[in-house]
């Protein structure tokens, strides 16, 4: 490495190298929300949750976390992942991703189910995918949801969450936060 590289520049080579990544595969998708906000705002969101809130500045959670929804929403594949970012991050990547050739149900069920048994790294990506997610919620309604849909999707998170705690006392904090304004003891 070149003398003025510092350190930690091929960290910040491998974050940006996921970010243009997933803007790209994500660059036909926007939000469920009103302002139809670009899909990229998320996963940016979520790492930025990660290294801003729960102070995670390990690489593979933060590319894990740049790249948690491309196989799941997008044509990517694990192999792709692999060999663009190494078995680590596929790894992570796949214990985020839900099969969505099973019907919804029985996906948000998984969830609940599988929660506990996620590795630790997986977890802090879910804890702030859920985060990102529960905000979005109060900040604006999908388009097509009610309030009541919004409610169900607080409780289901609130059962997911209950299966990821002793994670991040800082993320968690703010999920119950959220999950009191709504009136949700679990
Ligand atoms: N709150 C919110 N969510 C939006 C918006 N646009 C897209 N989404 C995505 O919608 C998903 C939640 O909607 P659902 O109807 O419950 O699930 P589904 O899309 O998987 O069928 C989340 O997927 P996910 O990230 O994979 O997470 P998860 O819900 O599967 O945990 C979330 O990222 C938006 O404007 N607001
Ligand atoms: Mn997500």
């Amino acid at each position: 490495m070149a003398d003025n590289v510092p350190v930690f520049g091929n960290h910040i080579q491998e974050i940006i190298r996921c970010a243009n990544f997933a803007a790209i595969k994500h660059k036909h998708q926007r939000r469920k929300d009103t302002d139809q906000t670009p899909y990229i705002n998320h996963p940016i969101g979520v790492a930025f949750i990660l290294t801003e809130e729960a102070k995670v500045y390990d690489l593979s959670v933060i590319q894990a976390a740049l790249l948690h929804d491309t196989v799941e929403d997008t044509d990517t594949t694990f192999k792709e992942i692999e060999e663009q970012f190494g078995k680590e991050v596929m790894g992570l990547v796949k214990e985020v991703t839900d099969d969505k050739t099973l019907p919804k149900h029985q996906r948000k069920y998984l969830q609940i189910v599988n929660a506990p048994h996620a590795t630790n790294k997986a977890k802090l990506v879910k804890l702030a995918d859920k985060l990102h997610n529960l905000r979005d919620l109060n900040r604006q309604t999908p388009n097509g949801w009610n309030d009541r849909r919004v409610q169900e999707y607080f409780e289901w998170a609130a059962r997911v969450v209950a299966g990821l705690r002793g994670t991040s006392s800082a993320m968690e904090k703010e999920l119950d936060e959220l999950f009191k304004e709504r009136k949700i003891t679990i």
